[in-house]
This record gives structure tokens, C-alpha cells and sequence, in this order.
């Protein structure tokens, strides 16, 4: 089993404004665990092994090992690496990209980390694993522990896994709040990362963009410095948090909020996604269950855009459906 030199109480580490609890590191022969994930509840998972097998990678070896592919790099003025849907932009005339994205080969990734000094742009690669890489990064790829996350996958009616997203982030580097359709085993393989998360129930609190906008799941509130006048309701906001260091494996259930954090002086980070998607739709029962609500209201929204045909329609349409209606 991995060792962990630091355990998630020993970072000196930034408060927020809202109040968090510590997620639970498990043994995964902790029956607690499994309860957890069949409740899509989140868990440090701490002896899984499933990146044992990758614990030695680090820039050196895998710019030699990783092949000659290309890599998406992403670009930021500052420490934020917000995403946005390239595809969702002409919906939005006004929207600015807040970073850039770049093909490079990971030697030349590898090179411009280097290179990088304080205030200028930060670097966070961001990959899907494919079969273009090189001989021993296959064979690290193999020795996954796949039998494990496979039978997580079957116990707890995942759909088919998706992807493998490699993350090679510069310390410092925010991923900022956002929900994702997937289940997630997170593997964090080499560094520090905090990661914070809010349950689905409190949707109302988050004030995601429209579901048309280039930053549709993501929050529109800066969690480390919320605009309360603008987002009221993230007041009542209550998170969970936790730091993942080498070997640590964090379920991230599909449809819970987080922001991610590599820990600021602690160096570059290496995590490994486990993506899956939902399994086949339970018997809808009543009422329904928050993760249910939400996809609920996202199809809806995507009828009413999809209806009108317009995305510059949508605010006014959306509250004349409510306006002093429901409250
Ligand atoms: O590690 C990060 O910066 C973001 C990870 C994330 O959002 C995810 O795995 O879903
Ligand atoms: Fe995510």
C-alpha cells in the first residue's frame, strides 16, 4: 500500500466562508465504503491500489515514456482553469473564454512548466488516456487495479467507463466549482490536491449557468470569494472537503458539486479520472431523489432552449414562467 506523508489535518490550508466537514478516508474492507458509494455518497477510499502501479510517474518519466502524442494544455491568466463548451459559445455573443487551449507534445508541456515563473500564465494539461502512448506507460496503464474498479462499477450499476483524463496541474491550480454527468473514481497519483464538494440538494445555493452557456454546470459563484449580494443563497451553503495526496482514490458521485485545489507550495499534481456513466435508470420511485430533480431540470431547460430557438429568449421567458408565481 501507498504511505501518505501527510495526513488531510497537517496542511495549513485557506478557510472559506461556508462550513465543511471532512470526508471519510476508508479502508475499502471497510463496509462503511461500500455503504457510501451504493448511497452516492463521497469516500476517500485509501488503500485501493488501483494507481499503485503509476505511483512512480512524475514529469521526467513520462516525458520519456509517454510517447510522442499531442496533449491538451490548458491556458490561464490566473490561477482559474474554469471549463467551458466550445461547442455552447455562439449561444452566448458576450462570452469571453476565460483560458486558452493548446496541442503540444508533453516534452514541450514538460519544458514551458519549467519555464514558468510567479504571475505569469499557469499550465494545466488535461488528457484523455489513448493507446498512443509508449510501452511502459501501457504497461503502467495495465497494472491499474481494474478488478477492483470493475466490480465497484458492477456492484453499484455504473454504466460503461468513459475515459481515463490524465491531469498534470501546476500547484496553485483551480479547478472551480461544477458539477459532472459521470461517476468518478478520482486517482491522485503524485502531489496534494483539496478537493471541496456539495451535495446535489443544494443546487439552489450553487446558481449554475444556463444549461446553453459555455460554463453550463459550472457555479457562477466564486466559492473563495462569493458574492453574496449577487448569490444569496450560498450563505446557506455546507460542504465537505478533503485533501487527496499519492494513492488516495475520492468518489466523486455524479451530479455532486466540487472544486478542486492543487495544495498552493506543495509542487505539480498527477491525477488519473475513472469516468463511468449512470447505470440504467432505477424504477422511478416517489418522491424522487435530488441527482433526479437535477436531471430533470436540465431537460427541461434544454426543451424550452431547444423550443425557442433563441438563447437570447431564455432569461425573459424563464421568469415570466415563475415570476411571482411560486414564491
Ligand atoms: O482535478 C481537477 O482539477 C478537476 C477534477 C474534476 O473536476 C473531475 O475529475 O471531475
Ligand atoms: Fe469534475
Amino acid at each position: 500500500m501507498a504511505e501518505r506523508s501527510k495526513e488531510p489535518g497537517s496542511f495549513d490550508l485557506k478557510q472559506f466562508s461556508f462550513p465543511t466537514e471532512q470526508i471519510p478516508r476508508l479502508s475499502i474492507n471497510d463496509p462503511e465504503a461500500s455503504s457510501r458509494i451504493s448511497r452516492a455518497l463521497p469516500v476517500v477510499l485509501t488503500d485501493t491500489n488501483l494507481v499503485t502501479s503509476a505511483l512512480h510517474w512524475d514529469l521526467d518519466y513520462l516525458s520519456k515514456n509517454i510517447g510522442d502524442g499531442e496533449f491538451v494544455v490548458h491556458i490561464s491568466k490566473n490561477k482559474n482553469f474554469q471549463y467551458f463548451d466550445d461547442k455552447k459559445m455562439t449561444n452566448v455573443k458576450e462570452f469571453r473564454k476565460p483560458s486558452e487551449k493548446q496541442d503540444m507534445k508533453f516534452s514541450e508541456f514538460v519544458e514551458k512548466l519549467h519555464q514558468a515563473k510567479p504571475g505569469e500564465d499557469r499550465l494545466y494539461l488535461q488528457q484523455i488516456l489513448h493507446d498512443t502512448v509508449g510501452k511502459k506507460v501501457i504497461q503502467d496503464f495495465l497494472g491499474f487495479n481494474w478488478r477492483w474498479v470493475t466490480m465497484q462499477q458492477k456492484d453499484n450499476n455504473f454504466g460503461e467507463m468513459t475515459s481515463n483524463l490524465l491531469l498534470v496541474g501546476m500547484e496553485g491550480n483551480v479547478t472551480p466549482g461544477h458539477y459532472d454527468e459521470q461517476e468518478n473514481f478520482f486517482a491522485q497519483v503524485r502531489g496534494y490536491k483539496r478537493f471541496i464538494l456539495f451535495p446535489p440538494t443544494q443546487f439552489a445555493c450553487m446558481y449554475p449557468y444556463p444549461i446553453y452557456h459555455p460554463c453550463d454546470r459550472q457555479s457562477q459563484v466564486d466559492f473563495e470569494n462569493p458574492d453574496f449580494t449577487k448569490f444569496p443563497k450560498f450563505k446557506e451553503a455546507s460542504g465537505l472537503e478533503t485533501v487527496v495526496g499519492p494513492g488516495d482514490v475520492l468518489y466523486i458521485p455524479m451530479y455532486w458539486w466540487h472544486h478542486v485545489q492543487s495544495l498552493p507550495s506543495h509542487g505539480y499534481t498527477i491525477s488519473v479520472t475513472f469516468w463511468y456513466k449512470a447505470g440504467q435508470s432505477e424504477k422511478i420511485e416517489y418522491p424522487l431523489k435530488p441527482k433526479q430533480k437535477v436531471a430533470m431540470m436540465r431537460n427541461i431547460e434544454k426543451m424550452i432552449h431547444q423550443a425557442l430557438n433563441d438563447s437570447s429568449e431564455m432569461p425573459e421567458f424563464m421568469s415570466n414562467m415563475t415570476l411571482g408565481r411560486y414564491t
